[in-house]
């Protein structure tokens, strides 16, 4: 196979895999939510098929698409939010995965039209303080693609609540995108628990900047076994 055929390939094979991943994380219910790569080297982006079922979904039923939303390569129509997630690529270069899920505890901030305070240290990791709130916008065109640019622009958040609708993640890979809607899931679901019992006390700035710099350059294993640090 040639180089692009076989990097098609092994995106496809990624984003299906992902899509297993919300299901695994209890992310999505039935058809719901979805899940794209930028393919590397090429105007082009991997998408899940609309409507289809997690169990029926392979890498071979996943839709090419160029980064207008035209599809390239498939038999599927491609997912409702292609427009939008096509939006994105051309809008962030630096993003290469993008995830949408209706998570519960997140996507009930979002029908109460609320970001999520920052009050927890494992929001200050992840998101580097509140998860932001988005635009509504109806589904199909690219408006929910500007809301998410618009948005988290110079936001320190991979992730952002999008009133009314549910949860979008961007990420550096569909994997990064993944985890943010993982992360963004369960620190919803904190804060809500919390929230329920008594006020919030949201984390002091200077604290949230300490923390988000540990956790995005620290934590976790690295090159050097010693665990230098930069
Ligand atoms: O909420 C939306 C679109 O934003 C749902 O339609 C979405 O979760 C699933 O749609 P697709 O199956 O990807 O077309």
């Amino acid at each position: 196979m040639s180089r692009p055929a076989e990097t098609l390939r092994r995106v496809r094979e990624e984003v299906n895999r992902l899509h297993a991943e919300l299901l695994r994380w209890g992310l999505v219910a039935w058809t719901s939510g979805n899940v794209s790569a930028r393919v590397p080297d090429a105007d082009l982006m991997v998408i899940k098929p609309s409507g289809l079922g997690y169990a029926d979904l392979t890498p071979d039923t996943m839709v090419v698409t160029d980064l207008h939303g035209t599809v390239v390569e498939g038999e599927h129509a491609p997912s409702s939010d292609t427009a939008s997630h096509a939006y994105v690529y051309r809008a962030m270069p630096h993003v290469n995965g993008i995830v949408h899920t209706h998570s519960p505890y997140a996507t009930a901030w979002a029908a109460r039209n609320e970001a999520v305070p920052c009050a927890i240290t494992a929001m200050a990791d992840e998101f580097g303080g509140e998860i932001p709130l988005g635009p509504f916008a109806l589904i199909g065109g690219d408006e929910i693609g500007r809301g998410i640019v618009a948005t988290l622009s110079g936001h320190r958040s991979p992730a952002v609540i999008m009133r009314g609708h549910g949860v979008f993640t961007i990420g550096a890979d569909a994997q990064a995108a993944v985890k943010a809607a993982v992360m963004c899931e369960d620190v919803a679901r904190t804060v809500h628990l919390a929230r329920v019992h008594g006020p919030l006390q949201p984390l002091p700035e200077h604290h949230v900047d300490a923390l988000y710099e540990r956790y995005q350059n620290v934590y976790g294993q690295h090159d050097d076994p010693q665990g230098a640090r930069p």
